[in-house]
């Protein structure tokens, strides 16, 4: 790095301007991408919070760090990927327990694209006053794949402290359907915010693309939560259609018995998935989830 560049992590931005702190400073500053476009980067947008980027001495964004992780989605509108945030510790997965209706191919999105993205995932589930008793399988299901199930009540503060333990420390996105309570939880897990969230929100998100983008926003104890738009659809963005069997841990190790070394799971005459979903040891909502989402996935990839 030469003496005129400088480190800087994004924290939050919207229209062609970026909130950075730069290395050893403590104090945000506002700047813009040299040239307005990132060279090498075609995405919906090619800076997200969490990004390391590299300052000129005009303290343009000359450059993108690579991400070690991210969250991102398809964006139909655009048509091109988009991404939430990178460089995070664990994502919460939120879903509600009833209100709005818990749909399992919802929390399966949300669990593929965080392993698409490299990003632990813990589900929570929200609003268990409204009553859980319909839902031992579907939390038997997850855990039985190795997924943490949390509980909570952000209205009743139950659960609160457990989530507040397993994040201590470490910069945690949450993503989930619309009104599913992710500001509710935030404001339940980090009472201080409150005002600052209604701040942050209101200067950058102001205009049409209030529901796009994500805030990093400081966590007591160190850390940053970061707060992600609520999503009516949610589609994962595959790259490859043969990365998404790596999305599901109890497929992975099962495709390794698949005669075709190709073999995408679904056409094949044999299968060792398909076996596998018909003799029960993996679950017909999450191949149909794996289905799904790898048709819709044909729809912008040229290529396999
Ligand atoms: N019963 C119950 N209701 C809750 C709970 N948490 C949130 N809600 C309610 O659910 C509704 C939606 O909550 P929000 O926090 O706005 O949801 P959100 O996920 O941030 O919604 P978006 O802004 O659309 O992303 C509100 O009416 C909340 O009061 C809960 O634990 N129990
Ligand atoms: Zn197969």
């Amino acid at each position: 790095m030469s003496r005129e560049e400088m480190r800087a992590r994004l924290f939050y931005g919207r229209a062609g301007r970026f909130g950075v702190l730069v290395d050893g400073s403590s104090e945000i500053i506002h700047v813009m991408i040299k040239g307005k476009r990132l060279k090498g980067v075609d995405e919906y947008n090619p800076l997200a919070p969490g990004d390391w980027v590299e300052l000129d001495r005009d303290q343009l964004i000359i450059k993108r760090h690579h991400r070690d992780n991210a969250l991102q989605r398809f964006n139909w509108k655009q048509n091109k990927p988009q991404t939430f945030c990178a460089n995070i510790d664990m994502v919460f997965c939120v879903v509600a327990a009833k209100s709005p209706e818990f749909h399992v191919r919802f929390l399966d999105r949300l669990l593929i694209a965080s392993e698409l993205g490299n990003v632990n995932p813990v589900i929570v589930m929200n609003k268990i006053d409204e009553g859980v008793e319909h839902l031992p399988e579907i939390i038997d299901l997850y855990q039985s794949l190795g997924y943490e199930f949390v509980l909570v009540s952000a209205l009743q503060n139950k659960g609160i402290e457990y989530l507040q333990t397993i994040s201590q420390g470490k910069i945690v996105g949450l993503w989930g359907a619309s009104g599913v309570g992710k500001s509710t939880l935030l404001n339940a897990l980090e009472p201080m915010i409150q005002q600052e969230t209604g701040a942050v929100n209101r200067k950058w998100n102001r205009g049409n693309h209030t529901t796009n983008f994500a805030t990093f926003l400081p966590k007591s104890g160190g850390g940053f939560w970061v707060d992600t738009p609520g999503m009516r659809d949610f589609s994962p963005y595959l790259v490859h259609g043969e990365e998404l069997v790596h999305a599901f841990p109890e497929m992975n190790d099962v495709a390794q018995a698949c005669p075709f070394h190709n073999c995408m799971h679904i056409d094949e005459q044999e299968c060792a998935v398909k076996d596998a979903v018909e003799q029960g040891s993996i679950a017909m909502t999450r191949y149909q989830s794996y289905q799904k989402v790898l048709e819709e996935s044909k729809s912008y990839q040229k290529k396999w």
